[in-house]
């Protein structure tokens, strides 16, 4: 566990940086600190590995003072990754992600059988560990800034912006991988976000910043989302919080019809024959593939014909994925799959919002409560 103790962070020139911060980093959980420009997320990283000294507090690991041990042996024992990867340009890949391992005297021949395994664990197996960084894309080279801090197998690891410099749909493929990385080896993890839907989606659990360094809230995702303490932090969530909290709550027993579906390949008046509703759907081995107008098709149904537009949900899934393949959905009618992906049924719109009234929202924490201060000059 990582331990924050009235941290305060002035730097000479009078800025407060960091403002009596104090919070827990469950040991193998990912803390996300979150908020906007300047609220000092960046500052009270460093203060973790000792890149910045605190002005006053104590940062505990295990509850060892970070002062207390020397500043090169505290980071080789601690996974550090940035935006842009800060990779060296002049090793390739398989060196970079070595540096600490070598810095900690593992043999060379080690070192690199294990820089090789951690970049399979990332997804950048074989030829790559031979590479140049600039011979990788942003997102390759962020992977290989994960493998290197990865590679001694550090217990703790601090993440600034680590995903940041990529495109969205890349980003969202390396927060997906992250987050099963982080299911086989549950690091105790600080990630620092400017963007609060990443927060919301890495985190156990997310401590929203304000300027000045204070703290604003430190909680889970879905009880942020149900109940922001103050409308600074309301308003740094946003809009349709109430709908994205939907991704916590599961759909456990959603009212599924029966589907009536054809194989694909079916010729059309199989298709015809399947269903009297405008929109019939299509499956491979049990599997939704798509969805045809029996009425307008003239030849075999074949991959090409199929309207793809509608998602599918998992039954074990959140809300949110129900509701949204019932929106999706051309028929309206939400495709709802077991863990193989094979079609179980299909669900409404109104009966996963139905689902959505009966689900619990997360109780108000008591210390959560604001005292309310009575104002001056007013009388009840
Ligand atoms: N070396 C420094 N000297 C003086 N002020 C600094 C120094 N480093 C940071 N600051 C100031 O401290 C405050 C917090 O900076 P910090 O980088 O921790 O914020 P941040 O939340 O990470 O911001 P961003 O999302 O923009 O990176 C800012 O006002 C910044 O200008």
């Amino acid at each position: 566990m990582i331990r924050f103790e009235q941290v305060v962070k002035k730097f000479p020139d009078g800025t407060t940086a960091v403002d009596h911060l104090s919070l827990e980093a469950p040991t193998g959980k990912i803390t996300v600190l979150v908020g906007p420009s300047g609220c000092g997320k960046t500052t009270s990283l460093r203060m973790i590995n000792r890149m910045i000294d605190p002005t006053e507090g104590r940062i505990l690991i295990d509850d060892q003072n970070v002062m207390d041990v020397d500043a090169p042996k505290l980071r080789r024992g601690i996974g550090y990754v940035i935006q842009h990867a800060g990779l060296f340009p002049h090793r390739t890949v398989a060196e970079n992600v070595a540096t600490v391992p070598l810095l900690l005297g593992t043999p060379k021949a080690e070192a690199k059988k294990r820089a090789h395994e951690v970049l399979e664990l990332v997804g950048l197996p074989g030829d790559f560990a031979n590479r140049y960084p600039a011979q990788l894309s942003g997102g390759q080279q962020q992977r290989v800034g994960v493998a290197r801090a990865l590679a001694a197998d550090p217990p703790v690891m601090l993440m600034d912006e680590p995903f940041s410099a990529v495109d969205p749909v890349v980003r969202d493929q390396l927060q997906d991988e992250f987050l099963r990385l982080q299911g086989e080896l549950g690091k105790t993890i600080v990630f620092v976000t400017h963007d609060i839907d990443e927060a919301i989606k890495l985190g156990d659990q997310v401590a929203v910043m304000r300027v000045g360094g204070k703290l604003a809230q430190l909680a889970e995702p879905a009880y942020l989302l149900a109940h922001p303490i103050d409308d600074f932090v309301s308003d740094f969530i946003g809009r349709d919080r109430g709908y994205r909290a939907l991704s916590f709550t599961d759909a456990p027993r959603l009212p599924l019809a029966p589907e009536p579906t054809v194989e694909i390949g079916a010729s059309v008046d199989e298709a015809r024959a399947a269903t009297g509703d405008d929109w019939l759907l299509v499956v491979e081995d049990g599997r939704p593939q798509g969805w045809v107008e029996p009425s307008r098709i003239t030849a075999p149904i074949e991959q090409a014909m199929l309207h793809r537009g509608g998602t599918v949900a998992a039954a074990d899934g959140p809300l949110r994925a129900a509701l949204d393949a019932a929106l999706s959905s051309p028929s309206r009618r939400g495709v709802i799959v077991d863990g193989d992906g094979k079609l179980l049924g299909t669900v409404r719109a109104h009966q996963v919002l139905s689902a959505i009234e009966q689900a619990d929202r997360p109780e108000v924490h008591e210390e959560d409560i604001a005292p309310t201060e009575p104002v001056s000059g007013t009388t009840p």
